[in-house]
């Protein structure tokens, strides 16, 4: 299959998720984009930001493509819930936008394939299908999503939440699947990345472990008691 050139340029590399969350220290989108230009300054193919204010900035100050979303509350369906949402991500910069992939209802009524179509018809941008298991996967791929990203293995009830990345079902998806997908969630050491990518993924996201100070330090403390 081939790939818009800059999603081909993704192929085998590393994808920072910069993200922050009320209330934390880090929860400024210059602080953000700080670490966005950090990551890449250190080899990040791509950058995977939340919110449009975020988006907006670290389009500005990189030069690599980005995958955006929009978090919408914790529970249910909370990534780029609407196709409202997900319209507004691709207008804030993001060549990519994340959305909730999986199977259960989303909050305006759309279904998956009805907003993908509509992300399609309305903008250039590609979407990635945050997904949480394989029924999920192979639904959004049906739906029409360019990605599969396993980011949710481990947030629905359908899988484990594993101690580290879904290795299982990230080899399932990419033995059964014609599109790209990328290894997110729970990577923490570059060992698992390692894994991820011989275990087919396309790309491979880490977040905490590289842009979350607070967790980190806190596997530091941990280890100390
Ligand atoms: C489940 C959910 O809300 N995942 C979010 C999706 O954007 C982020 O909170 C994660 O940090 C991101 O997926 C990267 O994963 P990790 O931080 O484990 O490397």
């Amino acid at each position: 299959m081939t790939h818009p050139a800059f999603l081909e340029a993704l192929r085998g590399r590393l994808i920072v998720s910069c993200q922050a969350y009320p209330g934390e220290p880090l929860r400024d989108s210059r602080a953000m984009s700080l670490m966005a230009q950090a990551a890449v300054a250190g080899g990040a193919a791509a950058i995977r930001a939340q919110g449009l204010d975020d988006i907006r900035l670290i389009h500005q100050s990189v030069g690599v493509p980005q995958i955006g979303l929009v978090k919408v509350g914790s529970g249910g369906v909370f990534i780029t819930p609407t196709l409202d949402d997900a319209i507004a991500v691709v207008a804030a910069g993001s060549e990519i936008v994340a959305i909730d992939g999986t199977r259960r209802s989303r909050p305006d009524g759309l279904t998956l394939q009805q907003t993908i179509d509509a992300i399609h018809s309305r903008t250039d941008a590609l979407v990635m299908a945050d997904v949480g298991s394989f029924d999920d996967g192979v639904a959004a791929a049906d739906a029409g999503a360019d990605i599969i990203g396993t980011t949710l293995a481990g947030y629905t009830p359908e899988r484990e939440k594993t101690e580290g990345p879904d290795l299982e079902l990230l080899a399932q998806l990419v033995a059964s699947l014609d599109l790209p997908v990328v290894a997110e969630g729970r990577i923490h050491t570059p060992e698992q990345a390692r894994m991820a990518a011989d275990a087919g993924a396309f790309a491979v996201v880490v977040g905490t472990a590289i842009t979350h100070p607070t967790t980190i330090t806190s596997w530091f403390v941990s280890a100390l008691n």
